[in-house]
């Protein structure tokens, strides 16, 4: 469907494009409501026979032809109930497109999301996400579904308007249009106005900052409290409402006077009227003629203002229809990770990894919209002279042997962790699986190949068992606890009131940091994919935690490709290669034996390390023993 969509079209195009195979509902909407709107007209029509029947027996009223009132009557009975019939029947049409617009719109973003780089998904922000997967799309379908058949008939109104308002004595018909044409001036002198539009677009993104501010401030909240920082961690949402506070005054205060003038001088039109008829009666030759049109077009003018009023607010959901559209566009429009055909894809023939001569910015991955655009320019971004998260990054893990990356902190260990799952595209170089670029391959033989654990655990909100089994699709209850024995979670797990089946989240339970990584180990045992990408943590609850999660994690990383990025030196020095960052670049690579050997970064870590932990067991009286992880000959005998 979303490829479907032309670019740029007007408000109504994008419209029927969103709607795709709904399409046809809506013209039959647009059309039925346009002849709803015609049909209102029947009555005054009905109107005009009666007062004109009236005016032709005066005074003797009591010859008037009661038969021909009631066909009146009757006429004005079939306007209004073609008037409403046919409204309704472009209702049912609209809505059915609506909500079918609805439901794909929101899966079309939800797919899309699955295939833009994952770091555009943190950039645009999860409080703004939210905010245009709900309120944006259901602002589209709202307007879909009661703002274009109100389209529809003030379009197709104002014309019949114009006829009727002619037909019966141009003269009364032109004051009439004098009072749309004054009103119409009142309003125009605030929506002419260019800082109007401007001010509407920074108060739709205004809102949107506040929603991601009040996301984050609630998820930080623990540490706010833990630092009792309360007032200043406040401030950034405070600003942000203050900010959408201001900005929303400035758009009622434009409308203050243009506003209340259009509706004054509309709902007052008679007063355009009544003059008149007060210099035309003293020279009127046809007195019933002009009795009759007077008192028709003082009862018909109101009509006027309730169609002008409703082209007003039709005009407004526009307005704010074109500023959902844009925010929904904003998503849509970040391009997707190239996916090629099915003949041109790679397949890998091991777990083997390799990165040939990779370069990366995070500067160089635009994201062409509002707030995060915003804050790409605000960083200096732009990808000229762009800082490389990995320079000319060139090694080979062979397959079935772990590989540790270490280095200081923003060195680019993660880097190289989200490029082999492609989170990004490489800006130069390659990365390749089992000899297959990453880049040529379907996107889930891709994940098929690999399991990720990071150290940010994330738990759905349904049973342990079912967020288990998200490892791999089938898999069954037995291998749901298989896994979990193996992860070191079953005791825990069994231990719950309802054990597997317990509910985790907001009604269900809680786990600890420890308790939710040995869930996410089980998860990735279920999938039992050849590589294992590990983020290690760099620190757990206690002693008997990392100990529980050091054997889950052996367990995993038993017969795998694995690429560990450790923090903490007493979990690689077993690896079978260990690769040094420094700077985005490699700045060493070996075993931790040759690594030791020569004078380098490695080695200075290493002192560092030896160091702090015999501190460590200084201070302890050295009861203490050091952080826990594989012995150099342990973790040999996987690696
Ligand atoms: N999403 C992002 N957007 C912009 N820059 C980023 C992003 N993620 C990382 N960077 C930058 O890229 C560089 C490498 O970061 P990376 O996260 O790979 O380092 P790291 O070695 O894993 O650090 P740590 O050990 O602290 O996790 C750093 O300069 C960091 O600021």
């Amino acid at each position: 469907m979303m490829e479907e969509r032309a670019k740029r079209p007007g408000t109504l195009a994008h419209c029927l494009s969103f709607a795709g195979a709904r399409r046809g509902l809506v013209v039959a909407s647009l059309l039925l409501a346009a002849l709803s709107a015609a049909a209102s007209f029947v009555p005054f029509v009905a109107i005009y026979f009666v007062i004109a029947d009236v005016v032709a027996a005066y005074p003797d009223l009591a010859a008037l032809d009661a038969g021909a009132l009631a066909g009146c009557g009757l006429l004005a009975i079939a306007g209004v109930a073609a008037d409403v019939g046919l409204y309704l029947a472009a209702l049912l049409c609209s809505h059915a497109a609506a909500f079918d617009t609805q439901y794909r719109l929101k899966l079309g973003i939800a797919e899309h999301l699955g295939r833009i780089p994952l770091g555009h998904i943190a950039r645009l922000g999860s409080g703004r996400l939210s905010k245009i997967m709900d309120e944006g799309v259901s602002g589209i379908e709202t307007f879909i579904a009661h703002s274009l058949p109100d389209l529809a008939s003030t379009a197709a109104a104002p014309a019949v308007l114009l006829v009727l308002l002619f037909v019966f004595d141009w003269r009364f018909g032109l004051a009439a249009i004098a009072a749309v044409v004054v009103a119409m001036a009142a309003q125009f002198a605030g929506y002419a106005n260019k800082r109007i539009m401007q001010t509407m677009g920074r108060y739709q993104e205004a809102k949107e900052r506040m929603g991601n501010a009040a996301v984050e401030y609630v998820r930080g909240m623990a540490v706010v409290k833990a630092y009792g920082r309360t007032a200043s961690s406040f401030a950034r949402l405070a600003d942000a409402v203050k900010d959408c506070t201001g900005l929303s005054l400035d758009v009622t205060l434009f409308f203050q006077n243009s506003l209340p003038a259009f509706t004054a001088i509309l709902n007052n039109a008679y007063l355009f009227i009544l003059p008149v008829g007060i210099l035309l009666a003293p020279g009127a030759s046809d007195w019933p003629a002009f009795a009759l049109s007077f008192i028709f077009y003082l009862l018909f003018v109101p009509s006027v203002a309730a169609v002008f009023n409703k082209i007003l607010y039709v005009s407004e959901d526009m307005m704010i229809a074109q500023s959902n559209i844009d925010r929904v566009d904003a998503v849509l429009d970040v391009p997707a990770l190239p996916v090629p055909d099915a003949p041109d894809r790679e397949q890998p023939r091991d777990s083997g990894i390799e990165f040939d001569h990779v370069s990366f910015s995070y500067r160089t991955q635009k994201v062409d919209t509002g707030a995060a655009a915003g804050a790409d320019a605000a960083e200096g971004g732009g990808a000229q002279g762009a800082p490389l998260a990995l320079d000319d990054v060139s090694f080979r893990i062979p397959a079935r042997t772990t590989c540790a990356i270490v280095g200081a902190s923003g060195s680019g260990k993660s880097t190289i962790a989200h490029l082999i799952a492609r989170f990004w595209d490489v800006d130069a170089g390659s990365v390749r699986i089992g000899g297959a670029d990453v880049r040529r391959m379907a996107p889930d033989d891709l994940m098929a190949q690999m399991s990720l654990v990071f150290q940010d655990v994330h738990l759905f909100r349904e049973s342990i068992a079912a967020n288990i089994a998200r490892g791999r699709a089938g898999a069954t209850r037995e291998e749901v606890e298989a896994a979990a024995r193996a992860a070191q979670a079953d005791g825990f797990i069994r231990a719950l009131p309802q054990g597997y089946d317990t509910m985790i989240g907001a009604e269900g339970v809680h786990l600890s940091g420890g308790e939710r990584q040995r869930i996410s180990i089980a998860r990735a045992i279920v999938a039992d994919a050849p590589i294992v990408v590990l983020d290690e943590a760099t620190a757990f609850s206690d002693p008997e935690n990392e100990h529980l999660i050091q054997q889950a994690l052996a367990r995993l990383m038993r017969g795998k490709t694995v690429v560990m990025i450790a923090h903490r030196l007493s979990t690689v020095v077993g690896a079978r290669q260990i690769i040094v960052m420094d700077g985005g670049r490699v700045a060493q690579q070996g075993t931790h034996e040759e690594l030791l050997a020569k004078e380098g970064p490695y080695r200075r870590m290493w002192r560092r390390y030896t160091q702090a932990v015999s501190w460590q067991i200084g201070n302890e009286g050295g009861g203490a023993a050091p952080a826990v992880g594989a012995t150099p000959k342990e973790a040999r005998q996987h690696g």
